[in-house]
């Protein structure tokens, strides 16, 4: 199923506090409001079977927009379609036809085991027995439930229950799957499980999925397409091919000579960016673009015996940390 937004705006209402006994008073008397636009003006469509990362800072307005997306929170402006329906008046409709995780929340009954809690799921979305069963069955095979299928989901483990709530998502077998966050505070294993998880459900069942996280590993080894937004606009929208070549063409090439340290000066008049010495090695950043490794080995050794080097292209992780620097950079061009 695809997913179609233009022009979506959703702005917040706050109260504003006044300072002080008397601001306190007026604010009892008179409120004032002020407005927060967290989501402003933004356009993209996504087609089924699309696994996207929804990214950007904190406050950014991914949330905001999943919510949107999902049905839970009414657009101020702008449109939504979700498969032809528009999530926040068709929302049973839709509901039916998407499965939502917000990593921070629970969507399971607390005091009640897992069991129980998908038999519920089960009556709600009308599941035949078969169905269940059959999809109990994927589950065990993916990302195996039995151990916590009984317990009740108070006294799971974080890991445990973002396992079961991955199933509860995924129970109706839904075609489109909002994930808010779906690895947040997990371990090293637990995440790896879910990303296996999300990966092999896209794949076996088409399912589109847009997430959200700030987890670099989860954007590397599940999204073929990111939307980077900042400050409710889209900023970058785009293959991870396209975002590293846009902010990733920095490379460093870690050199370490006999004979004690290069000369800075003379790294940086070759077209160095940036020279930083650590040790005995000296870390050389250069944009590929316009310089390269053998350039710089080739003149350091015209006067340095050189013994060991390396050369180390940018992850996603410092591609992304470049991307939000550089939105900073633009926001502070752009104020002075
Ligand atoms: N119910 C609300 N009322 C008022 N302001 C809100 C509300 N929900 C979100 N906001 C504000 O809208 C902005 C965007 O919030 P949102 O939760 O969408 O960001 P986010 O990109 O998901 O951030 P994070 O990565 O921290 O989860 C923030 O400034 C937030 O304070």
């Amino acid at each position: 199923m695809g997913i179609q937004v233009e022009n979506l705006v959703k702005t917040f209402r706050r109260p504003r506090h006044r300072e002080g006994i008397l601001g306190a008073l007026s604010d009892l008397v008179y409120r004032e409001y002020d407005e927060k636009k967290a989501v402003d003006n933004i356009s993209f469509k996504i087609e089924p079977g699309e696994v996207v990362g929804y990214l950007g800072p904190n406050g950014a307005g991914k949330s905001t927009t999943i919510k949107m997306l999902a049905g839970i929170l009414t657009p101020t402006s702008g449109s939504i379609r979700v498969g032809g329906l528009i999530p926040h008046t068709q929302r049973i409709e839709n509901t039916k036809r998407i499965g939502v995780l917000f990593g921070q929340r629970s969507q399971l009954w607390w005091e009640i085991p897992v069991s129980e809690s998908f038999q519920l799921l089960k009556y709600m979305y009308k599941i035949s027995e078969a169905d269940f069963r059959k999809r109990l069955g994927v589950f065990e095979e993916l990302i195996s439930l039995s151990d916590i299928y009984h317990l009740p989901v108070r006294i799971l483990s974080l890991g445990q229950r973002m396992r079961a709530e991955m199933c509860a998502a995924l129970l109706h077998q839904p075609d489109v799957l909002y994930l808010d966050e779906p690895t947040i505070g997990l371990d090293a294993v637990v995440k790896e499980n879910i990303r296996n998880f999300i990966k092999q459900t896209n794949q076996e069942t088409g399912t589109t999925v847009v997430l959200t996280t700030h987890d670099m590993p989860d954007i590397e080894k599940l999204c073929s397409r990111v939307i980077v937004i900042d400050r409710g606009r889209v900023m970058f929208d785009g293959n991870l091919e396209m975002l590293k070549h846009r902010f990733g063409s920095q490379n460093k090439l870690i050199v370490e000579v006999e004979d004690g340290l290069p000369d800075p000066q003379r790294l940086l008049l070759n077209g160095a960016d940036e020279v930083i010495q650590e040790g005995r090695s000296s870390i050389i950043t250069y944009d590929r673009n316009r310089r390269n490794s053998a350039g710089f080995l080739s003149d350091l050794a015209q006067l340095h015996k050189i013994i060991d080097f390396s050369v180390n292209e940018p992850d996603i992780e410092e591609i992304i940390r470049r991307m939000y620097k550089s939105l900073n950079q633009s926001d502070v061009e752009s104020r002075n």
